[in-house]
């Protein structure tokens, strides 16, 4: 038997992971960069055994079906193959967020697995080799292997592709995240199915790709420089970029409801009355609202006019992966 367990945090892209070059080692089409958050993380034991007959994924205690535990069993055979074993897997994976918002998002859990089978299979990764195994279960999953900053160079191959922390300084211990959930929205397009269409049918997505790669640079000179608005800036409209392409895909559809335009244009009043706020957005209506630490309790405030407090979730920077006791 061999057993490992990791915890491993989510963290939010500032420049969007939207598109694939190679679906199969999950190469993106640019680099993109994220702050690794401290309120929602994911804790994951994997046990491999010759005794078991097949791979089986417990989610919060409860035993997921086939559909469900797809990512997790391709994520098993890299491990198995890297490790020259094959034994079957037992993972249980404990999500840990304020509210069951669905807000578990796939980095945290598929870094935490990653970091579960390093230690069950004594694979004795360095980050950077666990953040390319990471990146093949799910790519934004690369980036939590790191806290604070944390930016993913889309190289060129298997063995270019991943992630990098990010000089600052400790400057992202002076934001921090607001996340507005919004939970009127039916059944989403998944993130993996989203960017694909996105990839394969919009007519802006070129142009996408141009401006991410410049929106990176004006990120991580806004970070070097500890320019908040700059960063602010260079987040929502990378957001609204992404977010524009999926209107120009075939079928077009959005992530976007209601409750996000409310949210979103409730920030940008916010701003406009002066309060330093920003928002992001992901593959989910769900609205993320970047400002200081200093100011967080204004800005709460200010939202809570809006939006109930079971609706309101505080992050701050959060820390790499940890490997822990069974
Ligand atoms: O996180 C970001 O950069 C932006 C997104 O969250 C969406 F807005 C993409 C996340 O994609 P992911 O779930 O990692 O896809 P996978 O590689 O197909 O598993």
């Amino acid at each position: 038997m061999h057993n490992g367990k990791a915890r491993a945090f989510t963290n939010i892209a500032l420049i969007k992971y939207w598109g694939k070059k190679d679906q199969q080692l999950i190469l993106p089409m640019n680099n993109s960069l994220s702050l690794t958050l401290d309120a929602f993380y994911t804790e994951t034991s994997v046990s491999f055994s010759k005794d078991y007959t097949k791979d089986t994924f417990y989610l919060d205690g409860q035993l997921q079906d086939e559909k469900a535990t797809q990512k997790v069993r391709h994520f098993l055979d890299l491990a198995r193959n890297q490790a020259g074993i094959f034994k079957y897997a037992t993972v249980c994976s404990q999500n840990f967020v304020p509210t069951a918002a669905g807000l578990a998002s796939s980095a945290s859990g598929l870094a935490a697995l990653a970091g579960a089978c390093n230690n069950a299979l004594k694979l004795d990764l360095s980050p950077k080799e666990l953040s390319r195994l990471a990146r093949k279960g799910s790519g934004s999953a690369c980036r939590s292997i790191y806290g604070g900053f944390v930016e993913w160079e889309k190289g060129n191959s298997d063995q270019t592709s991943f992630a990098v922390p990010i000089a600052s300084n400790h400057w992202e211990d002076e934001l921090a995240m607001i996340f507005i959930l919004i939970n009127d929205k039916t059944k989403e397009v998944p993130s993996r199915n989203g960017m694909q269409r996105t990839v394969d049918t919009s007519s802006y997505y070129d142009s996408w790709v141009k401006s991410a790669d410049l929106d990176i640079k004006k990120a991580k000179d806004a970070i070097t420089k500890n320019d908040f608005h700059a960063l602010g800036k260079v987040t929502e409209s990378n957001c609204l970029k992404m977010h524009a392409t999926t209107l120009a895909a075939s079928p077009p559809f959005t992530y976007w409801s209601p409750g996000s335009l409310k949210a979103m244009n409730k920030v940008q009043a916010m701003r406009q009355a002066g309060q330093n706020c920003y928002f992001t957005m992901d593959a989910g209506p769900n609205v993320k609202v970047l400002c200081r630490k200093k100011e967080v309790e204004d800005i709460y405030h200010e939202l809570q006019k809006d939006f109930p407090a079971e609706q309101l979730v505080i992050a701050y920077a959060g820390k790499g992966i940890e490997s822990l006791e069974m």
